[in-house]
């Protein structure tokens, strides 16, 4: 059985139909991007599927279940998580802080016991920073867990919001654009996490305008336009068909046309 399904899903932002009768599924360990022209739907369609956004039509289950417009932080505790196109992270907190920042969704203990210090919320708290810099490690920024965040170049920032949104233990990860303003060499690192990630089990969804990355590492593209799935299948079928190419001609936005992008 699939981790995520999608079905029907549609969006509407007054008369413009942002979102039309999206499907697609998405299984462990598997890799599924989500390509479009500037403007396709596709940070939208991840709204909707992250709980940002109410959908106006369809469904999403996550394991089976209905979580249609579940809020995001229910969903996180479910198992999805997401990092988002800015950077949202704390840049005057150390590395190590904005990790364990990841940590508060799943932490339910009562505060009183937080006050009293309580032996049980120490080993908590003393376990809770062991995972933060075992995923730190995941990372490659074990070495910088003390670092203030602000200090870390674009790529390494981009690797921790992976790491803070980690701290969940998602089935599935939503990442929209984890490459978006990489260097070519930064961009390879993020390519080898993403694949290391999906190797471990964890679902992955990805929206990347990184034409290259996208055709080397996804296992299934959903290709949007208008709001609309116009193709989807592997790498090489995709980049292959002539609706796809058409709507990437027809703008100026994407970074490379999808038809010469497997070298
Ligand atoms: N909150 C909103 N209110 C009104 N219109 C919106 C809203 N969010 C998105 N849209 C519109 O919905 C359409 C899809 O936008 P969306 O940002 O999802 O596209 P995208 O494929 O992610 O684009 P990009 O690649 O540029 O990030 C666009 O026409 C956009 O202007």
């Amino acid at each position: 059985m699939s981790l995520l399904e999608v079905s029907g899903l549609g969006i509407s932002f007054g008369g413009l139909r942002a979102v039309e009768d999206v499907s697609f599924s998405v299984s462990p360990g598997e890799i599924v991007s989500v390509i479009g022209p500037n403007g396709a739907g596709k940070t939208t369609l991840f709204n909707m599927i992250s709980g940002i956004y109410r959908p106006g039509r369809g469904s999403v289950r996550l394991n089976g279940q209905d979580v249609t417009a579940t809020a995001p932080h229910l969903l996180a505790r479910m198992g999805l998580s997401r990092t988002f196109q800015n950077l949202q992270i704390f840049q005057e907190m150390t590395v190590l802080d904005n990790v364990l920042a990841g940590y508060h969704l799943t932490e339910r203990g009562p505060v009183w016991a937080d006050l009293l210090a309580l032996p049980s919320m120490r080993r908590r708290a003393a376990e809770v920073r062991r995972g933060a810099r075992d995923l730190l490690a995941r990372v490659r920024l074990d070495k910088a867990a003390e670092q203030e965040a602000g200090s870390l170049s674009y790529g390494a920032l981009k690797r921790l919001e992976i790491a803070r949104a980690l701290a969940l233990g998602p089935k599935i990860l939503l990442l929209d654009e984890p490459a978006a303003g990489c260097n070519a060499v930064e961009t390879e690192e993020i390519d080898h996490l993403i694949a290391e990630l999906a190797a471990s089990g964890i679902a992955i969804l990805l929206v990347e305008h990184d034409m290259k990355l996208v055709m080397r590492i996804s296992s299934h593209i959903v290709v949007l336009d208008h709001g609309q799935k116009i193709a989807e299948g592997d790498p090489a079928t995709v980049s292959r068909n002539p609706a796809v190419i058409a709507a990437y001609l027809g703008t100026d936005a994407p970074t490379e046309d999808p038809a010469h992008a497997d070298g």
